[in-house]
């Protein structure tokens, strides 16, 4: 197996559910800095993907590397130690902490929410909160609990949990299910500041919503690849046209 200056390189893996093959031999290589956009009908084993990336599902075969070390035997503790940042489709705040809060907890070695002795709120810790509130937009929100935001908020100050930890890859599910158009359009800005210094993985079936963020889309069905590349390329094969844009 080579090594590759990729932050993520995804190679022949295949994880078979009964014999039924959600992966199929699927290669994938994501860049750092890259926002990558993977699109394809129900079923095509997106999420799954994601799943096996950060170690919620174990592969079959194949290899999954991250920044050169190879993943598809570790624990998924360890991946999040190592730098990936998982964001599923329900956030999961807390409801009954501030916005400052929230970020705070995230913070690695930080004050768990059970409020461990020993951990103080240094001006780091505060620094951190302020620079992410900001790339999330919630900086005028750091002292309002965060049950009482709008779901697009709870949605961003989740994203802002992950920035936390720094993580080198991001993979967020849908981040814009029930947003309104102007949740929407801050939702892309937001995506578009953060993989300055990351890499991102969006799955995402609004394709105007895809169109404005991708830096280059993948397509799967049936656990494959079906197409790769900018969007207007992507969007005018007749494959994927048959497969999932006509629909
Ligand atoms: N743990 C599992 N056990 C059995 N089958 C599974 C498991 N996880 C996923 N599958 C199957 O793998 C296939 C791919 O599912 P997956 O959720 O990854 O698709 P998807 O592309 O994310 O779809 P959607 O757009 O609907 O979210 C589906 O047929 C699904 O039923």
């Amino acid at each position: 197996m080579s090594n590759t200056d990729f932050a993520l390189a995804v190679e022949d893996l295949t994880v078979s559910f009964d014999g039924f093959k959600a992966i199929d031999t699927l290669t994938l290589y994501i860049d750092k800095n890259e926002l990558r956009v993977i699109i394809g009908p129900n079923g095509a084993g997106k999420t799954t993907l994601l799943d096996l990336i950060c170690g919620k599902t174990r592969a079959s075969s194949g290899s999954i590397k991250f920044k050169n070390t190879e993943l598809t035997r570790m624990a998924e503790y360890r991946r999040v130690r190592m730098g990936i940042g998982r964001k599923f489709q329900t956030p999961s705040i807390y409801e009954n902490l501030s916005v400052f809060q929230n970020l705070e907890v995230s913070y690695p070695g930080g004050r768990s929410v059970f409020g461990a002795l020993g951990f103080k709120c240094t001006d780091e810790v505060k620094a951190k909160v302020q620079v992410v509130a900001e790339d999330i937009g919630l900086a005028d929100k750091l002292d309002t609990e965060a049950g009482l935001l709008s779901h697009g908020q709870k949605q961003w100050l989740e994203i802002g949990m992950l920035l936390m930890q720094e993580p080198e890859l991001l993979m967020l599910d849908e981040p814009i299910a029930g947003m309104s158009s102007r949740e929407r359009e801050l939702t892309a800005e937001l995506l578009q500041r953060i993989c300055k210094n990351r890499a991102v993985i969006v799955i995402e079936h609004d394709m105007e919503f895809v169109k404005r963020i991708a830096h280059k889309v993948t397509v799967m069905h049936q656990g494959k690849i079906l197409a790769e590349g900018p969007m207007e390329q992507v969007q005018a094969d007749p494959k994927v046209i048959d497969v999932y844009l006509g629909h």
